[in-house]
């Protein structure tokens, strides 16, 4: 009686033993297999020392935006070549975020409380890749384009996109053509009258060049930068209906928005200075937003090989980043006669602009 008892006993011990080990081995697979898809999913979406992100690699097919689809002045030829809405994807100009996969989401999704909404080319990418170094700070990777292309989605589909924030965290998207977008001011202010919007703005005349070099690349055929540039070259006409010339009047484009956010909601980053003090410009990002000054210039180092700053190996994992390729493309060289008739024609639209927002961009 006592020796099955015993053995009973001893039984029971072994199963239980038996069940622990099996559990904590499924426990073990379980964890190595999502530090696996985590890390692939870094490899997927960095690039290590030079070569990266997918921003436009998956923009292969790349579009106009939706401005130049549906602003009438916007040239025939361009307009019927962009593919049809249907056939786009809700992410169409955007890398993918790499660190959706890796993070367990904890907290609420929110609405975002500060939008990066432009310009195009001014260096918005730099500039969120910057910010999501920040504890507190959670973005969406991709360009939502809610407020231009989804609107009629709705609120609801809106915040599914964000990544969960805990307390304290802000939840932030860039989309850069908000900027040029007519109802965008109207639509964000009636969502969160006290949101922050940032603008990356850079000198239009080179806003233009890095424009077309992008639609370029994706459409070698398109004329040259100096016929799309004019309505009538011998009479110096510029055509301001062209979208890469008029994205960069910014003054007329800031008008809309001013119509609806007081000037303290907004703050303007220099381009240029983004690439040669990427940390002052971060330190005062960092303050109109309400952040602790964490992103410094330990955060950076001049890479070489991009020629851009480019982020530090992070003390976690990972390796150095830099942006894509489509970053920082060599600009096709446009005759100096073009680029000094511009620069004549943007100056009185500059000098507006640095009124309105009480900055010298020193574009002159
Ligand atoms: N750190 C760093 N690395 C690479 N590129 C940098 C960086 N900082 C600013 N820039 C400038 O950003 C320009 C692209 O701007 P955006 O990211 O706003 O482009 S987009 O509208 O999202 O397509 C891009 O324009 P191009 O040089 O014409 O390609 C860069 O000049």
């Amino acid at each position: 009686m006592a020796f099955w008892s015993g053995a009973s006993a001893l039984g029971s011990k072994v199963s239980r033993r038996l069940l622990f080990m099996f559990t904590l081995s499924l426990s073990v697979t379980y964890l190595f297999y999502s530090l696996m898809s985590c890390y692939n999913s870094l490899q997927e979406n960095y690039v290590f020392q030079g070569r990266l992100v997918t921003e436009e690699a998956t923009l292969g097919s790349s579009h106009f935006s939706q401005s130049e689809r549906t602003t009438p002045g916007f040239r025939a030829e361009e307009r019927t070549r962009a593919p049809p809405t249907e056939a786009r994807p809700d992410f169409s100009t955007t890398d993918s975020d790499p660190r959706a996969n890796c993070t367990l989401d904890y907290g609420v999704k929110k609405l975002p409380q500060a939008i990066i909404i432009g310009v195009k080319k001014g260096g918005t990418r730099a500039l969120l890749e910057a910010l999501r170094v920040h504890p507190d700070v959670r973005a969406v990777g991709n360009e939502p384009h809610f407020f231009d292309r989804n609107y009629e989605k709705g609120l609801d589909w809106y915040r599914e996109l964000m990544p969960s924030t805990l307390e304290g965290q802000i939840t932030m998207e860039k989309t850069p053509s908000y900027f040029v977008t007519n109802h965008a001011p109207k639509r964000i202010h009636s969502m969160a009258r006290d949101i922050k919007l940032i603008m990356v703005v850079r000198n239009p005349v080179t806003r233009a060049i890095s424009d077309y070099t992008q639609t370029l690349s994706k459409r070698p055929e398109i004329p040259t930068f100096e016929v799309l540039a004019f309505k009538n070259r011998t009479l110096g006409l510029i055509d301001a209906s062209w979208s890469a010339l008029r994205i960069g009047i910014y003054a007329l484009h800031l008008e809309s928005w001013m119509q609806y956010f007081p000037l303290s909601q907004m703050h303007f980053v220099s381009g240029e200075r983004l690439i040669v003090d990427p940390a002052g410009e971060m330190a005062k990002v960092q303050d109109f937003l309400g952040l602790k000054r964490i992103v410094t210039d330990k955060h950076f180092y001049f890479n070489k090989t991009k020629g851009f700053p480019c982020l530090k190996k992070p003390e976690d994992s990972g390796a150095p980043r830099c942006l894509g390729k489509s970053k920082g493309r060599t600009h096709p060289q446009i005759e100096p006669e073009v680029i000094r008739r511009l620069h004549k024609f943007y100056k009185p639209f500059n000098m507006m602009f640095y009124q309105m927002t009480g900055q010298n961009f020193e574009w002159e």
